[in-house]
């Protein structure tokens, strides 16, 4: 079991319940794609399962089971553990602008490196040809010492999953990894995230608004809809009015014309 969740809900500021009674499990490599309208409760979902809300009983309810560890009975030192497990790729990564791409990209082990090589590291890059070559994954080898700032939005995507891919966690959390990608680049990227936990036997989830990429990469898509789960089935079986369900519930449309444009993709894009 890569994570089970029961009856869990969270509660943001002012008391607002971005999630209630989500119950949702995963076996370990399992790829999952959260769809839903704006405000339905995926980043919240991502970030429930990143661990985040841990040490706040009065915000999260109910139980939760990650790789292994029940969340409400860690101490900070097993919690330290956990979360160098598990990888996180933002929409908007928060990539110091300061810093060199090379040294972010080998940020994603400093928690699982000894204290004295992760200080090191920051000083002075400690893995190069690896940092590089998860650079090269995301065709952005180019830019191994160029500063984060310099980057666009979409290099700073492809600057964040490259430091995901370099962790090589159990469990890899994307929260919308390829907004700001172009088509082509989208599939491509998302194709290297679903291929790369495959082989690793990794367990992927990714929030995505293009509904085709979910459809076409993921095997399993969980709809969310106002903090809770709407629908969570395979690929092949989500219906065109399961869809437009799920979207116009919140006065939204299916995004008619997705990303990728006119042409669906077919069901096994990426398999
Ligand atoms: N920091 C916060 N403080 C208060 N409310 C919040 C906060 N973050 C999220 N919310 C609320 O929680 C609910 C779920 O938000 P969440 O960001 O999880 O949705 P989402 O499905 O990821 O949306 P989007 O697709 O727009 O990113 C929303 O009603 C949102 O307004």
């Amino acid at each position: 079991m890569s994570f089970a969740l029961d009856g869990v809900g969270l509660t943001h500021g002012q008391g607002s319940t971005a999630l209630a009674d989500i119950r949702l499990a995963a076996a370990q490599g399992e790829s999952i794609a959260l769809i839903g309208p704006s405000g339905a409760g995926k980043t919240s979902l991502l970030s429930v399962l990143g661990t985040a809300w841990a040490a706040q009983p009065q915000r999260l309810r109910g139980s939760v089971q990650v790789l292994g560890n029940d969340l409400q009975a860690l101490n900070a030192h097993a919690l330290r553990g956990l979360r160098a497990r598990i990888g996180t790729v933002h929409q908007a990564p928060p990539l110091p602008a300061r810093q060199r791409v090379v040294t972010s990209v080998l940020a994603g082990r400093l928690g699982q490196w000894p204290a004295w090589k992760a200080l090191a590291s920051l000083a002075y890059p400690m893995d190069i040809p690896g940092a590089r070559a998860a650079l090269a994954r995301v065709e952005l080898e180019g830019k191994l010492f160029a500063r984060c700032d310099q980057l666009s939005g979409g290099q700073l995507q492809r600057a964040g999953i490259a430091r995901v891919l370099y962790q090589q966690p159990a469990l890899v959390l994307a929260d919308e990894p390829v907004s700001a990608l172009d088509p082509a680049l989208a599939l491509a990227t998302i194709r290297l995230l679903v291929d790369d936990a495959r082989a690793r036997d990794a367990t992927l989830v990714a929030s995505l608004h293009a509904v085709d990429l979910a459809l076409g990469c993921f095997a399993r898509i969980v709809g969310i809809q106002a903090g809770r789960i709407a629908f969570d089935l395979p690929a092949d079986q989500v219906s065109e009015t399961q869809l437009q369900a799920l979207y116009a519930g919140e006065g939204q449309q299916l995004p008619a014309l997705l990303p990728l444009a006119a042409t669906p993709l077919p069901m096994n894009a990426c398999r």
